[in-house]
């Protein structure tokens, strides 16, 4: 059963469009990875499933109810992690996630027993009477969870939560994502990091310039590059008359070279390896690093864009 459907979506900020004709449907259960550069879309599109932000043209309905029509029946199912806090400095931990389920209406026993079950679910119980000010980003980034899950929404959004912390808070926020789903939540969990979206997600949308390039299962999306690996290789001394020549091997498919880091296309299995080395050190090129990757989502996205999601 799809929990929410994007129709036809398009955002224009002035002239220029950030969310052009989207449309895509979520399952209830998924953990929904929407993978894509920055700019991609990725929170414009987040913000107008939540009713923050005017959709142009298109619907979207969340678990039936249409966004414009019905903003109230769809935020009440929804828990929002932004990608920027929204915690208040002033208030404790436990004050934080208070005000949060109260505006969701929670009250009484209830509302002390939920903003319990939040605050120990992020690992916060044993802090909560101190304000977030003293925190480090990684827990200030679960407290911000904690806001967003009390109330027990159907569907959790989380707009790259995992930017700029700790590696320790990162595993605690993924592990919370699979844990949150287990407990019957359906997740939307946007990133640029290809290796957090693979680790969780149950299916995968790749959004570039507004659109979904791609969409399917892990399995789905690397059989699209199945005859294709990566060399990546770090060098010095690279050289444009190198890059030239390497362009034109006939056997190298793409190829991009930033600050020494050259990252070749090739078939699988037939990898020109030798011939890339010779024209490298015919070049007097230096390898410092070479690194063969199996087809994976960032393979994939070159060979959709040409870009890679780093760029
Ligand atoms: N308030 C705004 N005014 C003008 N342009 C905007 C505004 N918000 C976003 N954009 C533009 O819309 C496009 C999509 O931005 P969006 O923030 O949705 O991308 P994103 O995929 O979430 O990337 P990031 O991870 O960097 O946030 C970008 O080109 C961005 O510059």
């Amino acid at each position: 059963m799809s929990l929410v459907q994007i129709e036809q979506v398009v955002k224009r900020y002035g002239g220029m469009i950030s969310v052009d004709h989207l449309t895509l449907t979520i399952r209830q259960g998924e953990i929904y990875g929407l993978l894509g550069p920055n700019g991609a879309g990725k929170s414009t599109t987040i913000k107008m499933l939540c009713g923050l932000l005017d959709i142009d043209q298109g619907e979207i309905r969340v678990d039936g109810f249409s966004v414009r029509q019905r903003p109230l029946d769809v935020k009440r199912r929804i828990g929002l992690v932004p990608q920027d806090l929204a915690i208040y400095e002033r208030l404790t931990a436990r004050e934080n996630v208070n005000f949060f389920a109260r505006l969701y209406g929670l009250r009484g026993n209830l509302l002390q027993e939920r903003v319990d079950e939040a605050l120990e679910f992020v690992g916060l119980s044993d802090r909560q009477h101190e304000r977030p000010g003293e925190y480090s980003g990684g827990m200030k980034r679960r407290l911000n969870i904690a806001c967003a899950i009390a109330h027990r929404p159907k569907l959790i959004i989380m707009d790259e939560p995992t930017v700029g912390i700790d590696p320790q808070s990162r595993n605690h926020i993924l592990e919370s994502v699979r844990q949150l789903n287990r407990m019957g939540s359906t997740i939307i969990y946007t990133s640029h990091y290809m290796e957090e979206v693979s680790a969780l997600s149950t299916r995968i949308g790749i959004l570039d310039k507004g659109h979904l390039i791609a969409e399917g299962t892990q399995e789905d999306l690397r059989a699209q590059v199945s005859d294709e690996e990566r060399l990546i290789l770090q060098t010095a001394h690279m050289s444009a008359a190198a890059v030239q020549e390497l362009q034109s091997h006939p056997r190298i498919k793409r190829l991009t070279e930033t600050d020494g880091r050259l990252e070749v296309c090739v078939p699988a299995n037939h990898a020109p390896l030798q011939d890339v080395l010779f024209i490298l050190s015919k070049h007097d090129v230096t390898i410092q690093s070479l690194t063969r990757v199996e087809p994976d989502l960032e393979t994939l996205f070159l060979s959709l864009t040409g870009r890679t999601l780093r760029d």
